[in-house]
């Protein structure tokens, strides 16, 4: 404690009737000695007290609560085997203003030998006096040492003291204690503790965040990938329902088309099948290529002479197959009429002309019949035709 003038006074027991005799060898120093001066008398205590008061206000003390050890460096020349440290704390509790006496008094006792070299006295090893205790009567909860407010540090050489000077000198006094208080070093256990729980927390929710954003732009990408699986399905749906070479319901298209259509609704329906003449010999002549080239014109010849609601089909190889709803026979024949005139007026081979005509059946579908008792009678009527030389058209009820 680094601390100048402060009040240090003796005490000894020759003011009370015993006989000790306490003097200063140096006061500045707080260098002292006692002697049993009347061996008659009892020599009960002699001592030397510090105040560490501010202000000459005894209830003003020092806050040793936040030190945890004094560390004391002792003169001892004595044949004492033992000298006692006091603290005295005041507390308005049960001390007395402007009385010393009535502060708290705590003492601890150490052996000559631990005095060679300065020492180290923890604050738990204080004990508060009994006899203060039962002669302030003072209630159990104020029965531990308190350290919050010391007025009073002292030395003393306790009672029974033998022959010969006692010298005392305290040549220094030191608090010492943790490089953090307790208060401070739980505060900064919680604070820790709670930045930890806060970072983990931050980072969870990022975490999460950018798992979200990545399962997010996966659904993203399963989503497009399904609407690429769909439009492709799509696409295969309709090639395995299209000719490739015409471009036309192939038979497996047509039969989804068909029983698509209310017939019921959409009658009278009229079908009419349509046969190119002799496509063995256009191929025969001109190649199978050109043979395929007069399949597509023929296919789109038919296509162009149909209405959106009809259903056309590649049915065979030269063999095309026209569904028309809402068409009576006789407007069936018109249409099938026309499909061959213009089957046969078109010029497929502009170098060396070669005459491509077709050959068609026309038929009515009766209620309750069957889409294969339908095509029956159209396929026989194309028969007809071509018995009858081709290039023509049969009705149904021409038979
Ligand atoms: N170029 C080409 N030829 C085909 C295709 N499909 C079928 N054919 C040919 O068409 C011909 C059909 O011959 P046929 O069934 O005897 O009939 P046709 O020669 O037209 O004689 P009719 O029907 O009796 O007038 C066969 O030679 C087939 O090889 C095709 O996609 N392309």
């Amino acid at each position: 404690m680094a601390r100048e003038n402060l009040n240090t006074y003796l005490y000894y027991d020759a003011t009370d009737g015993g006989g000790t005799m306490g003097t200063w060898l140096d006061s500045a120093r707080h260098h002292f000695r006692c002697e049993h001066i009347e061996p008659l008398k009892p020599s009960t205590y002699c001592g030397m007290s510090i105040e560490l008061i501010q202000e000459s206000d005894l209830s003003q003390g020092v806050d040793f609560s936040s030190y945890n050890a004094i560390i004391l460096d002792i003169e001892l020349e004595s044949t004492q085997p033992r000298i006692s440290v006091i603290l005295r704390s005041f507390n308005p509790d049960y001390s007395e203003a402007g009385n010393v006496n009535t502060a708290q008094h705590m003492v601890v006792t150490l052996r000559r030998q631990d005095l060679d070299q300065p020492v180290t006295v923890g604050f738990n090893e204080f004990s508060v006096s009994e006899w203060w205790l039962i002669d302030r009567d003072i209630p159990r909860s104020f029965t531990l040492p308190d350290f919050n407010n010391i007025v009073v540090i002292g030395i003393d050489v306790r009672d029974r003291l033998g022959p010969g000077p006692h010298d005392v000198k305290l040549k220094r006094a030191a608090l010492t204690g943790p490089w953090v208080n307790a208060e401070s070093w739980y505060l900064g256990i919680l604070a820790t503790w709670l930045i930890g729980l806060v970072t983990y927390l931050v980072v969870r929710s990022l975490h999460w965040k950018s798992r979200a954003k990545g399962n997010e732009k996966k659904l993203k990408k399963l989503a497009s990938r399904h609407r690429e699986l769909r439009g492709e399905a799509q696409e295969l749906k309709q090639r395995s329902e299209r000719d490739s070479l015409s471009g036309l319901l192939n038979r497996l298209g047509f039969e989804e088309a068909f029983e698509r259509m209310d017939t019921s609704l959409e009658a009278p329906v009229a079908v009419i099948l349509i046969d190119i003449d002799h496509f063995k010999r256009i191929n025969d002549r001109r190649g199978h290529a050109e043979g395929d080239r007069v399949i597509r014109e023929v296919s789109s010849i038919i296509s162009r002479n149909t209405r959106a609601q009809d259903i056309l089909a590649r049915w065979g190889g030269e063999e095309f197959l026209l569904v028309c709803p809402r068409t009576s026979l006789a407007q069936a024949f018109q249409l099938a009429e026309k499909i061959r005139h213009c089957i046969f007026s078109a010029n497929y081979f502009a170098d060396r002309p070669l005459a491509v005509s077709a050959s068609l059946g026309v038929a009515e579908l009766k209620q309750g019949e069957s889409f294969t008792q339908l095509f029956n009678r159209v396929d026989e009527c194309l028969y007809r035709a071509k018995g009858l030389g081709r290039n023509c058209t049969v009705l149904e009820s021409e038979g």
